[in-house]
């Protein structure tokens, strides 16, 4: 505002302690260096093992005895007890309950394991009077008896069935079930049966083992039953399961789940099943075909056979039209001359032994042979049963573009582009899917789409988030751990250290390139020869195409949503591509000064820090590696990434220091604001809102600014800069300028005009942004404007901390505090019982107790990112939402990266600073710190 008259700050600033925010954390990092160097050898590995046998057997009296760690007291059946199989409670249960489920294949092990989700958020007497005011209840809610967790996803080789038993042992996978029968049912758990189901030859054949090492019986469910009801379950959860890839593109594919049925599944495993599923438990194995997977590894190891086939070129052996018709097209039957005519038929004619061919040649040969051959036979089972859809699964794809295009080729040439060949991200767990969800207690069968929330692959499936054990990096100390190992818990640390190092290893290895067909397809036999292109092939592709899946059955959709449908396609602005470099990766700097840069601290924040490159480094690569990724996605990335490594809040004292100092200066802001008049006032408190988001540790350009000033200052100096109108918006859906200064529209609204006084908003959800001046001085003065017209105002803050973000765990401190110098809000938080426990007793109007004030509450909003996807919000969100009639969403990731364009049933006001100059020219067509304030009245 250009020169904001009677600016409380002027001077005051002096009298308060200058906060000059550090920078020491970085510098001693760099200094000391963090603490690197792994490597898994074959060695160690083969150590492990056997170490892990000789013990496993010489504590196998000890384990056999292990039952499953339940606590059973008072557990109680929840529900109706006269239904079959009901809930039971184990109100004293706390420790970790994980599950497994398994699909031991001919050639590959997939595991699917849960792991509960620790509870993070608050439960305390403040809670549930905000609940109470809420008229929440959990009576209108399903019960689950899951209450949170994560599904991971990791894969064996069948012939290395030690490392499987071992990954289990170390995770105490085989410990934390239960017996599966007797979960729902009244009858008590037998006291020696740990079940585990599991499906495919392999838990016939392997049952004994199983038994024998880790003490588990193996509940055997049907392979067939498990692959359609783990394709079943994925295609109507997961958003962008199924996708398309012709010609090196890749396309996903919006499933509507009323029109799923019928479809053909194809499961290339060692060898191929072929379904025709017409619903859920319904379906019918067609055909199948022996050439398979099995077929390919069985010739040599799959991995290096796919590498070399980047290499190959298949001309040299296959028999291709052109060298039976002296290289012309059969054109009469639709043959171009590079149609292959016979799979290794140049071997017959040119007097060669096998050894005399490339063995690059040989591979892409065969790949393109079995793929071809499983186009094939895939649709003429479609043809048979007038299928347009077919679905490919299995570990044979590993989400190899050549493998896919030359499936896709064949099923479209052979069609005509009638049918469509289509891929699953979670290709290879199928049956391990199923499986799991063979456990009836998961109820997993009835969770939707905004359940689940797939998250991405940080290295939990290795290392389940933990890392125990002393420093990675020197194998000396490693070695001699090993020689000492002699107890479980030793041998679960050991294990440990071992997962984590060869994810971190991985890490490092999947930045090769996804080798990408050349455009262009010649007739049958489509590209020539797999591009040369990115010589090395990821080792494991597969395992990075998957995300950890999270369970969250409290997750609703918002319900002031106008169109939810078409929030997907309304609420993101920001392409993947171009942003991946602008996602600071300083916050691994903070992240370690966070826990006092401790050896530990800079050990996990080294792993983050490969992590996060790592996983930055595929998304360059392949965009579209884990689904369709915008901006708020990678943001949410990192946030993840750091929990994974358990960095539960690096900005915690960033977080203090800017909420201290700006409460400092709260009570002078009040009093100016107070005595302004009603017009003035709105514009500030609205010019307040917007000059304290600067803010934002999760911009560069805001973080180089703080080691140059106090908070104060920069609150200042961005206050002074203030200045309407603020910034025209383009709109990227269509393509319009847009005006976005709508304060006086707002204006209008809040105070009338000509005189007529318009009615207050009954409810208002602020969607509040950062710690500090934002919420302090910027939302808390806003919030209090609207109590004082009687508005009932909803705090919405993220559930779990991201960047320096207010939570709602922390926000009833900040707001006790702020009471204290204000009766408006003082009274506000006790009717809304936010001061049930920080109660001050020297209130300023001597006044006490329950006043006839509107409540000041605070919910959750039920994610841990700087932005919101509003398809997925906490029960207690959804529940303030019903009587609220204006939305206020504020900060960049909320109403700018997410939520811009997405229209409410209700009032709405969208505010943030753009803290990005790239941003700020593409956005809006300004410069960075410029301003959006955008009202809209309800759809
Ligand atoms: C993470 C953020 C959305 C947080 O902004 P906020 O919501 O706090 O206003 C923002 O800092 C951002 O867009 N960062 C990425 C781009 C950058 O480096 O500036
Ligand atoms: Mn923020």
């Amino acid at each position: 505002m250009a020169g904001l008259n009677g600016d409380p700050f002027l001077g005051i600033d002096d009298n308060i302690e200058k906060l000059q925010y550090n920078n020491n954390s970085k510098e001693a990092i760099d200094k000391e260096g963090l603490v690197v160097g792994i490597g898994e050898d074959s060695s160690n590995n083969k150590n492990n093992n056997q170490g892990g046998e000789k013990d496993m057997a010489g504590n196998s009296i000890h384990r056999s005895g292990s039952r499953p760690q339940l606590d059973l007291s008072k557990a109680e059946i929840q529900g109706n007890s006269e239904e079959r199989d009901p809930t039971i409670l184990l109100p004293n249960q706390t420790d970790d309950i994980s599950h497994l489920a398994l699909d031991i294949g001919g050639s590959l092990i997939k595991l699917v394991y849960f792991s509960r989700h620790e509870d993070q958020s608050v439960d305390d007497k403040r809670k549930k009077t905000v609940k109470e005011r809420l008229g929440i209840s959990n009576g209108n809610r399903r019960n689950f008896p899951v209450l949170g967790g994560r599904l991971h996803f990791v894969k064996f080789e069948t012939s290395k069935l030690n490392e499987c038993l071992d990954f289990i042992s170390s995770k105490q996978l085989h410990r934390g079930g239960i017996d599966s029968h007797h979960w729902n049912s009244e009858a008590p758990a037998n006291e020696n049966a740990v079940i585990k189901k599991a499906t495919g030859g392999g838990a016939y054949k392997f049952a004994d083992l199983f038994k024998e090492r880790l003490g588990v019986s193996i509940d055997k469910e049907d392979e067939m039953d498990c692959l359609v009801a783990g394709a079943n379950f994925l295609l109507k959860a997961i958003r962008h399961e199924a996708f398309t890839h012709m010609e090196g593109h890749k396309e996903f594919v919006q499933i509507d789940h009323n029109d799923l049925f019928p479809y053909l599944l194809v499961n290339i495993g060692s060898g191929v099943s072929i379904i025709k599923v017409d619903g859920d438990g319904k379906f019918q194995r067609v055909s199948g075909t022996n050439v398979g997977g099995g077929t390919y590894w069985g010739l040599g190891s799959f991995d290096e056979l796919l590498e070399l086939s980047q290499r190959g070129d298949n001309r040299t052996i296959d028999m291709l039209v052109g060298d039976i018709y002296g290289g012309m097209d059969y054109s009469k039957i639709g043959l171009s001359a590079s149609t292959i005519a016979s799979s290794f038929g140049k071997a017959i004619s040119d007097k060669k032994e096998l050894q005399d061919y490339r063995p690059e040649d040989i591979s892409l040969s065969l790949l393109r042979m079995i793929s071809y051959n499983i186009g094939q036979i895939s649709y003429l089972n479609a043809l048979r049963f007038g299928l347009k859809r077919i679905f490919f699964g299995g570990f044979f794809i590993r989400g190899h573009a050549y493998t896919m295009d030359t499936i896709s080729f064949a099923v479209h040439f052979w069609s005509k582009g009638e049918a469509q060949a289509m891929f699953l991200r979670h290709e290879g767990f199928l049956g391990a899917v199923g499986a799991f969800m063979s456990y009836q207690k998961h109820g997993l069968d009835d969770l939707m789409v905004h359940h689940l929330v797939e998250r991405f692959p940080m290295g939990a499936p290795y290392t389940g988030g933990k890392i125990h054990g002393p420093p990675l990096g020197d194998l000396n100390e490693k070695a001699s751990i090993m020689e000492f190992c002699l107890t479980n818990m030793r041998q679960f640390m050991l294990y440990s250290i071992s997962w984590m190092e060869k994810f971190v290893l991985k890490g490092t290895e999947i930045t090769a390139p996804v080798p990408m067909a050349p455009p262009g397809t010649t007739g049958l036999g489509g590209f020539e020869v797999p591009s040369s292109r990115g010589a090395t092939l990821r080792s494991d592709a597969s395992a990075l195409n998957v995300g950890v899946l999270h369970l969250v059955p409290t997750l609703e959709v918002f319900p002031l949503l106008a169109d939810p449908k078409m929030y997907w396609f309304t609420v993101l602005s920001g392409h993947l591509p171009d942003l991946v470099d602008k996602v600071n990766k300083y916050t691994h700097y903070e992240a370690v000064a966070s826990e006092g840069g401790t050896d530990d601290a800079k050990r996990r924040g080294d792993a983050f820090a490969r992590a996060f490159s790592a996983h930055l480094a595929r998304l360059m690569e392949e965009p579209a590696a884990y689904g369709k990724l915008g901006l708020a996605n990678l943001l949410e990335l990192r946030e993840e990434c750091l929990r994974e490594f358990q960095f539960l809040d690096a900005y915690r004292s960033i977080k203090q220091r800017e909420n201290e100092a700006s409460l400092a200066v709260l009570p002078d802001l009040l009093l100016e604001l107070d005595h302004m008049d009603e017009e003035t006032r709105l514009l500030t408190l609205i010019e307040g809102v917007l000059a304290a988001n600067i803010f934002d540790w999760g911009s560069r350009a805001c973080v180089d600014l703080y080691h140059k000033g106090t908070i104060i200052e920069i609150y200042r100096m961005s206050r002074n800069k203030m200045q309407r109108p603020w910034r025209s918006l383009l709109d990227v859906n269509l393509h319009s300028v847009l005006q976005v200064d709508d304060f006086d529209l707002f204006k209008e609204r809040m105070l009338g005009s000509e005189g007529k006084k318009p009615r207050p908003h009954k409810r208002a959800l602020l969607f509040v942004d950062n710690s500090g001046a934002d919420i302090v001085l910027g939302m808390l003065p806003l919030a209090r404007e609207l109590l004082r017209r009687g508005t009932e105002v909803v705090l919405v803050a993220n559930s779990l901390p991201a960047l320096n973000d207010v939570t709602a765990m922390e926000l009833p401190d900040i707001v006790a505090e702020a009471a204290k110098h204000c009766d408006i809000l003082r009274r506000a938080a006790e009717a809304g019982g936010l001061l049930v426990d920080a109660m001050n007793n020297n209130s300023l109007d001597g006044s006490r107790g329950n006043s006839s004030s509107v409540p000041l509450m605070v919910v959750e909003n039920g994610c841990g990112s700087p932005c919101i996807d509003l398809r997925q919000v906490s029960s207690e969100l959804a529940a303030a939402a019903k009587h609220a009639d204006l939305v206020i969403l504020e900060g960049m990731g909320r109403a700018l990266h997410t939520n811009f364009n997405a229209r409410f049933k209700c009032e709405a006001l969208k505010l943030a600073m753009v803290k990005n100059q790239r941003l700020a020219e593409k956005l809006i067509k300004g410069k960075i710190y410029d301003c959006v304030c955008r009202y809209e009245p309800a759809t």
